[in-house]
């Protein structure tokens, strides 16, 4: 292993204490699928009591299915539903203080494809450089050291989408390399992997255990689990034993661990079998003698508990959590500059937001060109109209892509705040709104004749902050679609009744009083009524300052709602 790659391992942050289990779960049951205030669902983990001691190699092992990848996101905290005790570094797991110190790599890569194997380093070891001067990140060549250190230095300027698919797990597992300096927790890293690097993969694995890393690595290939400390046998979401691979050799009375663990799953004892809605109540995993029986208290003495209080709640000679800044300007700016590169190879996107508007404005003036006022009349409501639709469907599309593509789990497992995240994103698709902005209404005004008797800079404004309006409304709805084709699904709900109400069709004083009440309530009506203002009058009068402000109040509060609906825990 390089130096630079055990960096992050060698250096104890505040408040780590070796002698504070790196996993403690205590009667932890887990449901998937859960929703409504976490109702519903099936019982994946059944009530599983085990430790992990600081500085080994674990191994969580088992079939496909069995609740590995569930048991790990519990643990590092992105699982909603969690019932019973489960203690990471000795603090509740998915406390903020742990994202500086648990890596992550999910099973699939979950790193940006648009973006270079070098980028994605890069933006990694910035949010995790943010809060600490001195974080082991920061040397010089780290991040040389690192990308040798995966055997990916050939690879370090090219995109990730072009890499074979061993090899972007290896960009997944060096970006967890870069979050986790105390924990490691890595669903299946060696998938993908040939012999070669499967191989010194481990020998890393266990020098970075040797330097004080905990390892804590699932595989469903039994002659890995052979490389580990110790095991957690995982059968049909309960712990079927937990030990040394010698320990379960001896208990089995097997030679080799397959076929211990087929012994195991087959044992008269073993747990019921589950997947009932309601799960029976746990028992202990059978008894193996691993030496450490003091280490995991038992599930039928542990009172079944909540999950355990988030905040503020540590044993002693854990340090209580630092407090962190909820907007931190490098996050928020690493992050913007992510999205702006990412949107910069876009061209497809670049040109849609950039071109639809002035293509529908130049078509609107052909369609009205027997009658300028009508294009007069409708022409400043469409420049607003317009950049608002465009900025929704692209933010509402990328924040999903995020989400789909495990990035976004990943990044809440991170230091980035969600705060940092929404105004980054907010702050690299204003970049874009500013521009559409300028483009549409310099075309518009310059050369498609469009009279405006107010200020055209004004107009500018105006277009820019129906921009801003729709890249936070794109943010914030994205949290209710979950798939591409649900984003594309909430456009028509979204802005279709908002169109038809907002004046344009039909003026506002000429509606049905429910229709008009409605109206009032949505903010593009206030958008076409600013902008209607604008193109009519020089003056600035309380009117048009209402609708600015109110549209830049439904920008900000929707941010908001954004930030608070981001959610850390999926079921
Ligand atoms: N989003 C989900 N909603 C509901 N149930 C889910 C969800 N994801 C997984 N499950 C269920 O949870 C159980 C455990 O899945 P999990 O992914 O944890 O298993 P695993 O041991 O990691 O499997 P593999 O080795 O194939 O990755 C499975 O029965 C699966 O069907």
């Amino acid at each position: 292993m390089t130096n630079a790659a055990g960096a992050a391992a060698r250096r104890a942050p505040p408040g780590a204490h070796m002698d504070v289990a790196a996993v403690a779960a205590t009667d932890v049951r887990i449901r998937r699928g859960a929703h409504r205030r976490g109702r519903g669902g099936h019982v994946v983990i059944h009530g599983v009591t085990f430790t992990v001691p600081r500085g080994s190699v674990t191994g969580v092992i088992g079939p496909s299915g069995g609740g590995k990848t569930t048991l790990m996101r519990a643990i590092v905290g992105v699982q909603s539903s969690v019932d019973g005790d489960l203690r990471v570094l000795g603090h509740a797991a998915g406390d903020a203080c742990l994202r500086r110190r648990v890596g992550y790599a999910t099973q699939a890569a979950s790193v940006y494809g648009d973006l270079t194997v070098r980028e994605n380093l890069r933006y990694f070891a910035a949010l995790a450089q943010a809060d600490d001067p001195d974080d082991p990140t920061r040397a010089p060549g780290y991040l040389d050291a690192l990308l040798a250190h995966v055997g990916l230095t050939e690879q370090a300027p090219r995109l990730v989408d072009h890499l074979s698919g061993g090899q972007r797990s290896r960009v997944s597992l060096a970006v967890a390399m870069i979050g986790g300096t105390d924990l490691l927790v890595l669903d299946e890293p060696t998938v993908g992997a040939d012999p070669l690097l499967r191989r010194r993969l481990w020998a890393d694995f266990r020098q970075l255990a040797e330097r004080g890393t905990t390892i804590l690595v699932s595989s469903h290939v039994m002659d890995e689990a052979i490389r580990c400390d110790r095991l957690l046998l995982l059968y049909q979401g309960r712990l079927l034993a937990q030990g040394t691979p010698a320990d379960l050799l001896a208990a089995t009375d097997c030679g080799d661990l397959e076929e211990g663990f087929l012994r195991l799953v087959e044992a008269p004892n073993r747990p019921v079998e589950g997947g009932d809605r309601t799960g029976p109540r746990a028992r202990p995993a059978p008894a193996i003698p691993t030496g450490s029986a003091a280490e995991a208290p038992s599930a039928a003495t542990a009172p079944p508990t909540r999950a355990a209080p988030r905040a503020a709640d540590h044993p002693p000679g854990v340090a209580p959590c630092p407090r962190r800044r909820a907007i931190d300007g490098l996050r928020t700016g690493a992050t913007a500059a992510r999205v702006l590169r990412q949107l910069g190879r876009d061209h497809r996107t670049l040109a849609l937001v950039l071109l639809l508007p002035p293509v529908l404005l130049l078509t609107l003036r052909l369609l009205f060109h027997r009658s300028p006022d009508t294009f007069n009349r409708v022409g400043p409501a469409l420049l607003g109209i317009f950049p608002l639709m465009t900025m929704f469907f692209v933010t509402s599309v990328a924040m999903l892509r995020e989400r789909t593509s495990g990035t976004l789990e990943r990044l809440l497992t991170s230091p980035v705040g969600r705060g940092d995240l929404l105004v980054g994103y907010g702050l690299a698709f204003a970049v874009l709104a500013a521009a559409q902005a300028a483009f549409a209404t310099a075309l518009t005004v310059g050369a498609l004749g469009l009279t405006v008797r107010g200020s055209a800079p004004m107009l500018f404004v105006a277009a820019i902050l129906s921009s801003f309006l729709g890249t936070a409304l794109g943010l914030w709805m994205s949290v209710f679609a979950r798939t591409e084709f649900e984003a594309v699904q909430l456009i028509p709900a979204a802005l279709i009744p908002q169109f038809m109400l907002c004046g344009i069709l039909v003026p506002r004083h000429g509606m049905l009083p429910a229709l008009d009440a409605i109206s009032t309530v949505m903010p593009m009506t206030y958008v076409v009524d600013a902008m209607a203002r604008l193109s009519t009058s020089r003056h600035v009068d309380r009117w048009l300052s209402r609708d600015i402000l109110i549209v830049t109040g439904c920008t900000l509060a929707t941010l908001g709602l954004a930030a608070v609906t981001l959610r850390r825990r999926h079921p």
